[in-house]
């Protein structure tokens, strides 16, 4: 009998709503953080089916927080989910995805900004740059304040083809507030070319998915697009 990693047929089992987990575990979002929940699972399922085939996928999310976005990747039958929180309180919670996803979903405590993903998965997902991506996806909602450093920190590492890298032309599928990603997708003579534009379109084919409405996220956020 062949196993679910191989066939990328994995459901999680019935759980508490994000919602509930919130609760359960007192995760109120941090204002001073910048923490804004995604709470409906057909979002983080169109979210997670715009970043493309995740079968046996390896996964590295950024912030994955109460674990919205984290259970419709794990349902999207990935081989592993490793995921980088830096607010301890939300561990015991995804703890418990962990649990219900047994081998599947790696956690780590820590900052996204200095976390070693090129050490984390298997080398032999490594492949040449000319070549077909290879099985490996970053997803992720970050509060702006970091995901504006962290992409100019991926821009650079993409130059220089390390960090998420190192395995070969890595897939991203992040959230950026509305200006960010105006300016991440400008095309020349728009108001909003920048140096970030230039940058970003240079180095990789940046592409706007989707728009999040504010009302989608608990709180609301100001305008926020991915
Ligand atoms: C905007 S919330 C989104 C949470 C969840 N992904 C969702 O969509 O509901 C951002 C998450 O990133 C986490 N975070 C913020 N800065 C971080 C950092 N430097 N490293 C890792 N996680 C971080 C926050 O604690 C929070 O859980």
């Amino acid at each position: 009998m062949a196993s679910s990693r191989t066939l990328g047929t994995f459901r999680l089992p019935p759980l508490p709503t994000i919602r509930e987990i919130i609760k359960l575990f007192r995760l109120q979002a941090v204002k001073q953080l910048s923490q804004n929940f995604l709470l409906d699972l057909r979002l983080t399922d169109k979210i997670v089916r715009k970043a493309g085939n995740l079968t046996n996928a390896y996964v590295y999310e950024v912030g994955p927080g109460p674990g919205g976005i984290t259970r419709s990747i794990l349902n999207a039958g990935v081989a592993e989910l490793l995921v980088v929180e830096k607010d301890s309180r939300f561990i015991p919670g995804l703890q418990m995805l962990s649990d219900a996803a047994p081998g599947k979903l790696r956690i780590v405590h820590g900052d996204v900004l200095t976390f070693k993903i090129e050490r984390a998965f298997p080398e032999s997902l490594k492949r040449q740059w000319e070549d077909d991506p290879p099985n490996v996806h970053i997803i992720g909602n970050l509060p702006f304040s970091v995901s504006t450093p962290l992409i100019i920190k991926w821009l650079e590492n993409v130059s220089q083809r390390n960090g998420p890298f190192a395995y070969g032309r890595t897939r991203m599928m992040l959230t950026f507030q509305k200006e960010v990603a105006e300016r991440l997708t400008a095309t020349t003579g728009s108001k909003q070319r920048s140096r970030l534009s230039i940058m970003a379109q240079y180095l990789c084919d940046v592409q706007h998915i989707l728009t999040i409405p504010g009302q989608a996220f608990v709180p609301k956020p100001e305008n926020v697009i991915p």
